[in-house]
């Protein structure tokens, strides 16, 4: 049943240039907004548009009332700077949660920030919903970039794990990983952590998404996560698979996110 509100959600997506995983990513969040009754609005620029060009859409946005949420596909083209243009996104409407004012809220105790970043936020909520408790627990991130190991750290830390962060230039990541309790990985390497990495009866959260050749498939191409998943399966107590686990958790939490601006920007009308 769907709950009144008195206002139809919406969501505004600004996609630039014509990567294919970008393209999937966007259809997929149209569609999803479509099944729920959210009201999406979406901007294709060319490649080679300008970054005031992105930046007037964004002001359009953040003055229409009918706009709850604006996101701003990433990765932007390389002659754009990326950070300009998620500074330019009023904050009362970041619901991708990357906004700087909202993640360093995100860092502090004592405030809340506006969005969570939603694929984090898609982890937590999976460990919330699977009973898995997280207070007191050892949490390992493997990954530290700012969309998704940096807030997924942070958020884990605000319920009350112990957590470590492993990036590129840790040594002897394994050791560090067969310690944890809950392992967040996001790093993008295709089947990197391995059954002996991993404690006996840990939870392990695989944000990874990588493309690798398979010619029986019809893209020519399958998915796999950052995990072994095979491996990991026979050691840890639960797996989040690829496809199908956090991915469309990321999706979940977006919408989730754009009706939370709604509901929020509407009473205070
Ligand atoms: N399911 C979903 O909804 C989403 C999935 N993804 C997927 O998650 C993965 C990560 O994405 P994103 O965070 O944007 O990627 P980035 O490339 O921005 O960051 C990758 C991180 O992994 C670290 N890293 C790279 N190689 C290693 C290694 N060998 N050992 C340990 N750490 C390593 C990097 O370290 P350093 O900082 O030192 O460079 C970096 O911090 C990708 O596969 C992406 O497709 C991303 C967003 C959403
Ligand atoms: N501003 C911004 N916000 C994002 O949240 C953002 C972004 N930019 N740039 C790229 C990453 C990646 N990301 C995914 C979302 C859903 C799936 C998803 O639903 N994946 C399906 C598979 C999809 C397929 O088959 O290709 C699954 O895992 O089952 C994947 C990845 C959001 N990101």
């Amino acid at each position: 049943m769907k709950e009144a509100i008195g206002v139809i959600p919406g969501l505004a997506v600004i996609l630039v240039g014509d990567r294919k995983d970008s393209a999937t990513y966007v259809r997929n969040k149209k569609k999803a907004c479509e099944s729920v009754g959210i009201n999406s609005l979406e901007v294709h620029l060319p490649e080679d548009c300008t970054e005031q060009e992105v930046l007037n859409h964004i002001s359009g946005f953040n003055e229409d009332s009918s706009v709850h949420g604006i996101l701003v596909q990433l990765p932007l083209p390389s002659h754009m700077n990326e950070q300009n243009v998620l500074n330019a996104v009023r904050i009362e409407k970041d619901v991708d949660g990357f906004h700087p004012l909202n993640i360093g809220r995100l860092a502090m105790r004592g405030r809340e920030p506006l969005f969570v970043p939603c694929t984090p936020k898609g982890c937590i909520e999976l460990l919330h919903r699977h009973n898995f408790p997280i207070k007191g627990k050892r949490a390992v991130v493997i990954g530290r970039s700012n969309i998704v190991g940096m807030p997924a750290a942070l958020l884990l830390q605000r319920e009350d794990a112990t957590v470590t962060v492993v990036h590129s230039r840790t040594c002897n990541p394994e050791e560090i990983t067969r310690q944890a309790d809950i392992i967040i990985s996001a790093v993008g390497q295709p089947n990197m952590v391995r059954g002996s990495w991993i404690k006996p009866g840990a939870v392990i959260i695989d944000v990874g998404i990588n493309p690798v050749e398979d010619p029986n498939s019809p893209r020519g191409y399958r998915l796999v996560g950052d995990v072994f998943y095979e491996e990991a399966c026979k050691i840890a107590s639960a797996v989040t698979p690829v496809p199908g686990g956090v991915g469309p958790m990321t999706i979940a939490m977006l919408l989730q996110n754009t009706l939370i601006s709604a509901k929020r920007i509407h009473s205070f009308k």
